[in-house]
């Protein structure tokens, strides 16, 4: 049977002076395991869901569940739940609060009083990990972004998240950052880490997401395999989303073709994907 780590039922959140409701009765539910894909316009609530899933924002009405118990909003709960459920935000300058890469790095176990001879030592994995081994001494202002958004990542997964969150990973990214992000995260997903990205890329939803959740207006209004969600093709055109380009181009461009060869262009595209990937 499915497990579900986050829950939301019936979540409304408004921020102050708002006039229209960012979450309106959101139910939605994280599946354990999974790479999810969060989906859908500028300002249908994706980033405020995330700040709700950590607690950093409170519903105004409604639960928010993390393994099935209700989130409580004191501090010693919210530092251990930050642990389980890590938050990247769009913009690495957010995230990173130390002069150095290992410091940074450092700041969140320095805060669970830990013995110093592990943290030293759960900070050089971290750094083999994420290839930060050679900028462990440099200023963090002194980085690329996407050197930036590597250490905020590696801020986050030295904490062993069981949930790692991502606000838009590959904005601002290059190719080859993008690519590197990717295997990065399949590497974190192989560890045992459930992955909830917000994106508006839809070619990476359909080459690396297996779950996909679609949201409008502070609402989800359609969940599931990127192939089935896909395939509700006007509701995505209603909604201005769009359908990813390969999709288009494997079902609008083999139109007349039989459904045994859509599905073999389709296995041969996904590992191509798959190669770019690993
Ligand atoms: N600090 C704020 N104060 C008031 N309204 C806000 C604030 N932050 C977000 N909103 C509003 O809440 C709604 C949801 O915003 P949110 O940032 O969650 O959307 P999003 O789906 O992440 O958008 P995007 O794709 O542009 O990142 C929007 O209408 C937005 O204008």
């Amino acid at each position: 049977m499915q497990e579900y780590l986050l829950e939301f039922e019936q979540v409304y959140y408004t921020y102050s002076g708002a006039q229209q409701s960012a979450l309106n009765g959101l139910n939605l539910k994280v599946p354990l395991g999974k790479r999810c894909a969060l989906i859908g316009q500028n300002g249908c609530g994706k980033t405020t869901l995330f700040l709700l899933a950590n607690g950093l924002y409170k519903p105004d009405s409604g639960v928010v569940r993390w393994r099935g118990e209700a989130l409580n909003y004191h501090r010693n709960y919210l530092g251990k739940l930050r642990q389980q459920v890590g938050l990247i935000f769009q913009d690495p300058e957010q995230q990173l609060v130390a002069s150095t890469v290992e410091e940074d790095i450092s700041y969140g176990l320095c805060n669970l009083d830990l013995p110093v001879a592990e943290i030293q030592a759960r900070v050089e994995q971290v750094l083999l990990e994420f290839g930060l081994t050679a900028l462990a001494e440099r200023p963090v202002h002194h980085l690329s972004l996407g050197q930036k958004k590597r250490v905020s990542i590696a801020d986050v997964m030295v904490l062993n998240p069981e949930l790692l969150l991502l606000d838009e990973p590959t904005a601002y990214l290059d190719v080859k950052h993008t690519r590197n992000l990717i295997k990065t995260l399949q590497r974190i997903h192989r560890n045992g880490t459930t992955l909830m990205m917000a994106t508006h890329d839809l070619d990476l939803v359909y080459r690396w997401a297996d779950w996909v959740f679609v949201m409008d207006k502070g609402n989800l209004i359609l969940e599931g395999e990127p192939q089935d969600v896909f395939n509700q093709r006007s509701l995505l055109e209603e909604l201005e989303l769009g359908v990813p380009l390969i999709y288009e181009m494997l079902f609008d461009g083999l139109a007349g073709e039989d459904e045994g060869v859509k599905e073999r262009v389709r296995q041969r595209i996904l590992k191509l994907f798959h190669d770019f990937a690993s």
